[in-house]
């Protein structure tokens, strides 16, 4: 199976509010988009990679990408004004290139487990759409004006991480006949009537959105980075 995969990093992270957007901020030497962008190289199935940015944001991604030189990362393509907009420009540029399948992840989750894309993988294997994703744990409640109203039940409630995966022509159609309004790409598909299965997802692959987010991601790449210096250098003793 040929997959290809859209990184959105279109996204101007207003909640964050940082003067830089948040896929480009620094986490240890590399920025989230850059981690991303590493992590579908390590795939040998992936085919192809196409960022999807912001046009004032040539300069940024061509530094955070800077020295990566491996053909199937595709230059970086214009996004739009909402993310399933962005979306949309990553998969027709897609287009010639023929995918049977395409893996779309927020350039702004950047600890993103190998095993997870695995997992889409293997499920596009036997439907047309697949999602990381985690139950839900916390209990769930209206509220009006901050006091607690109802619980709300939370049996089948599940959080939508990415990547989400799709067979290309058909995510491609939705996409085409979707209004640009979804919060993500499982929502345009079941739209269109496409099955979407939930696999495993992790707690590790979170989306940086708030400033606690970036702490909490500035911390992870320290720790995940002085790992992998360690057993880098246990296996060069080793040769
Ligand atoms: N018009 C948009 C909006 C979002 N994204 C991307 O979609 C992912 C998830 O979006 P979100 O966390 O909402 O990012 P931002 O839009 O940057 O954040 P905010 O909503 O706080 O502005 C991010 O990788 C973001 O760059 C995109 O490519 N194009
Ligand atoms: C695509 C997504 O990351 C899945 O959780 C999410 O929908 C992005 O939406 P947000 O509302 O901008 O956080």
């Amino acid at each position: 199976m040929s997959v290809a995969v859209v990184i959105v990093a279109a996204g101007r992270g207003r909640r964050l509010g940082a003067e830089t957007p948040k896929q480009y901020i620094p986490l240890g030497p590399t920025c989230a988009l850059r981690r991303v962008a590493e992590t579908f190289l390590s795939i040998s199935a992936v085919r192809w990679i196409v960022p999807v940015i912001h046009p004032d944001d040539r300069t940024l991604c061509l530094d955070a990408l800077e020295g990566l030189r491996d053909a199937r990362l595709l230059p970086a393509v214009d996004g739009a004004e909402t993310r399933a907009k962005s979306v949309r420009c990553g998969l027709e540029h897609l287009v010639p290139h023929g995918p049977e399948l395409v893996l779309i992840h927020d350039a702004a989750r950047p600890f993103l487990p190998t095993t997870v894309i695995s997992g889409v993988i293997d499920a596009l294997q036997h439907g047309d759409g697949a999602c990381a994703a985690l139950p839900l744990v916390d209990a769930l409640w209206t509220s009006r004006d901050g006091a607690a109203l109802a619980p709300v039940p939370r049996d089948g409630v599940w959080r939508a991480q990415t990547p989400q995966g799709f067979s290309f022509d058909k995510i491609l159609k939705a996409h085409r006949n979707h209004d640009g309004t979804a919060a993500d790409d499982v929502a345009v598909a079941r739209e269109a009537g496409l099955g979407v299965t939930f696999v495993q997802g992790t707690e590790r692959n979170y989306k940086i959105t708030t400033a606690d987010d970036l702490a909490r991601a500035t911390q992870d790449a320290e720790v995940l980075d002085a790992k992998r210096g360690g057993a880098d250098a246990n296996s060069a003793k080793r040769r």
